[in-house]
């Protein structure tokens, strides 16, 4: 059975070296049933063949050491020579067992498949294996598939606008996605607009009034802010259409930005009796020297997605009719490459920032709770909410 188990790994696996993505504390272990038969052992090694998708690496490596653990007892050979990757792995992940009971090994195997089975309980409370959603809201879709968790902002009806409830939403699909078996992490839009920034009637319609609504605004805000500069694998925004205000800002967060030659990235503060966020007024100057990002962030300049490329802000423009094959093509390509080394690499370059990026968020959100309940920015809300006006 277990020559069955792992021929099947075999050809989920055509990369050998793959088998190393994934840290093994990653492993949903599903929920405990009571004591698994002998039978219900073998009903899951037959679970195991009938799955349609790649588990992963990390997740077949506990299968192995599951069913070794169940049916020979604590790892009993010589650990594989070091230049042996595959069965060392294989070797590391029996021997991490210990002692483990063989009757526990059984019971967690049965576990572990039955989490991956998507007929299974976990599965039907968005637990995660393998290519599938793993969180869904009204207005947020995130989904895992080949390495990348996609997070996907779905009020098209109000052009993305970011509710109260999506800026909490956010800050958690991030924290989840920092620890999930993603390599990297990507935000796109759906419908016509990628976003069209903080949803204004967030302020007007907020229970305790505008002073209330300002001093939640500044917690959150700097809190979801945070939850881009701490980050710690490749993020990458797919700007499908226009992007605004806050939508724009956090680009300078990303570690790459591609767009629809149709984007375009406007942030009409000033119109708005409001200031910039997202530590843009320190990732702009630096991005794009500071005549630029004042046309920008004082001035509300509103870009095309060729101008947002030749200041910086953006990595590459693509024609909207091939955008989404080549961009998702591409994001698929680099999400095969060593997760760790990435996230390393990202680590050694936003270290360098983080500090001052945190003070500069706190700064921020600091001036917008006031510039909130200003008359600027009061009358520029009303004016928007009674449709007088519009960018
Ligand atoms: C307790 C409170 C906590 C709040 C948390 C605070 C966090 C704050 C973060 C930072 C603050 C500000 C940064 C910004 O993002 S500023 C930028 C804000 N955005 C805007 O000013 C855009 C406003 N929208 C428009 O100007 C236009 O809608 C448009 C985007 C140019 C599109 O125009 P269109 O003619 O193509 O489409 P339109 O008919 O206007 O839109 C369709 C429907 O969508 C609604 N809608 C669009 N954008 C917003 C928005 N930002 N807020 C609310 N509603 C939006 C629009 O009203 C239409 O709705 P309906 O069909 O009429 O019902």
């Amino acid at each position: 059975m277990a020559a069955v188990t792992l021929r099947r790994a075999r050809c989920w696996c055509p990369s050998l070296l793959q088998v190393f993505r994934f840290p093994v504390a990653q492993v949903h272990l599903g929920r405990p049933t009571m004591r698994a038969s002998q039978q219900d052992f073998e009903n899951a090694m037959n679970q195991v063949k009938l799955l349609k998708q790649d588990p992963g690496n990390q997740v077949k490596l506990k299968l192995y050491a599951l069913y070794k653990q169940a049916t020979d007892g604590p790892c009993n050979v010589p650990k594989p020579g070091v230049f042996d990757l595959v069965n060392k792995a294989k070797w590391e992940a029996w021997n991490s067992l210990g002692n483990l009971p063989k009757e526990t090994a059984r019971q967690n195997y049965v576990d572990l498949v039955s989490s991956l089975s998507p007929s299974s309980e976990a599965s039907s409370q968005g637990k995660r294996g393998a290519d599938e959603k793993v969180q869904e809201s009204k207005d947020i879709v995130v989904t895992s598939e080949d390495g990348i968790t996609k997070i996907m902002l779905n009020r098209p009806a109000k052009k993305n606008a970011l509710t109260f409830e999506m800026y909490k939403e956010i800050i958690l699909t991030l924290k989840n996605a920092s620890t999930d078996n993603s390599a990297i992490a990507v935000f796109t839009g759906a419908g016509d607009y990628y976003c069209s920034g903080n949803d204004l009637t967030n302020f007007t319609s907020a229970a305790g009034g505008m002073e209330e609504a300002a001093n939640q605004g500044a917690v959150v805000l700097r809190e979801f802010v945070n939850s881009f500069i701490d980050f710690p694998k490749p993020l990458v925004a797919v700007v499908n259409g226009p992007a605004v205000g806050i939508a724009v800002t956090l680009l300078g967060l990303f570690d790459a930005v591609y767009a629809s030659d149709k984007a375009t990235f406007h942030t009409p503060f000033s119109h708005l009796g409001q200031s910039p966020e997202a530590c843009s007024s320190y990732t702009f100057p630096k991005m794009m020297g500071s005549a630029k990002a004042t046309e920008m962030l004082l001035f509300g300049k509103k870009l095309t997605a060729r101008e947002a490329w030749a200041q910086g802000l953006v990595s590459e423009v693509f024609p909207d009719s091939t955008f989404e094959k080549e961009v998702w093509t591409r994001l698929r390509a680099y999400a095969k490459l060593p997760p760790n080394s990435m996230r390393i690499s990202k680590e050694l370059i936003r270290n360098n920032e983080k500090e001052k990026l945190h003070a500069v968020n706190a700064e921020e959100c600091t001036t917008l709770k006031a510039r909130w309940l200003s008359e600027e920015c009061i009358n520029a809300i009303m004016n928007f909410v009674s449709r007088k006006a519009k960018l």
